[in-house]
């Protein structure tokens, strides 16, 4: 797509969404004119345009070939990348960390990267379980690691600040691929590390 497409693209959904908040606003019986709403539509909109950027992203373009020759063959461990992301059900945010774990197969991935993956996938409508599974993926097809872990831990405020009202839970969900799937004692090693 060319860059004025994209613009306009970007533009015409900003106008789409920023009607859509007017007319969930008024729904609400607010007055959509009281000086304090005047401008939510259009900030409110830019704002899910920015909770969703994760759409108009792809892994090619945010890997921007960071991608090295490595010949280490041990574990590479990054804990506690934080993420926000907004789930499917209710559109209501989840919030936690993930860590990430790979068995490099004579490539090693630039270490920034792995936050802009788990931002790609984050920031995009999803169920946590779906979410693990697409950064494990995106990082085996990046690198062709031998293996890799994902672990995500978050809470739900769609648990919390409606519906069953449970503060203090939150969800692990895990997906372990390749060696870190198969031998048991390089996924001990990934999870003691993130321990
Ligand atoms: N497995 C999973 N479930 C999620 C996630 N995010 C939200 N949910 C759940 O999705 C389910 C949707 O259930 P429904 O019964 O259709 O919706 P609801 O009436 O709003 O459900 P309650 O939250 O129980 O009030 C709920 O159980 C949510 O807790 C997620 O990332 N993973
Ligand atoms: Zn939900």
């Amino acid at each position: 797509m060319t860059d004025n497409l994209s613009k306009h693209k970007a533009l015409s959904e900003h106008e789409t969404l920023s009607a859509h908040y007017r007319a969930i606003i008024e729904s609400l019986g607010e007055d959509i004119h009281r000086d304090g709403l005047a401008d939510t539509p259009t900030r409110a909109a830019k704002a899910m345009q920015y909770l969703t950027r994760g759409y108009q992203q792809s892994l090619e373009e945010i890997v921007n070939g960071a991608v090295f020759e490595s010949d280490i063959s041990e574990m590479v461990v990054i804990k506690d990348i934080e993420l926000y992301s907004l789930c499917e059900h209710h559109m209501l945010p989840f919030i936690g960390k993930c860590h990430i774990g790979y068995i490099p197969n004579g490539k090693v991935l630039g270490l920034s990267k792995f936050a802009r993956i788990v931002d790609m996938f984050a920031r995009r409508l999803q169920i946590q379980e779906n979410m693990t599974k697409q950064i494990a993926d995106a990082i085996i097809e990046a690198t062709g690691a031998k293996g890799v872990g994902v672990v995500i831990e978050a809470q739900h405020m769609c648990m919390m600040m409606r519906g069953v009202e449970k503060q203090n839970s939150s969800m692990t969900s895990s997906v372990m691929l390749g060696l870190m799937r198969d031998n048991l004692s390089s996924r001990e090693e990934f999870l003691q590390f993130i321990r």
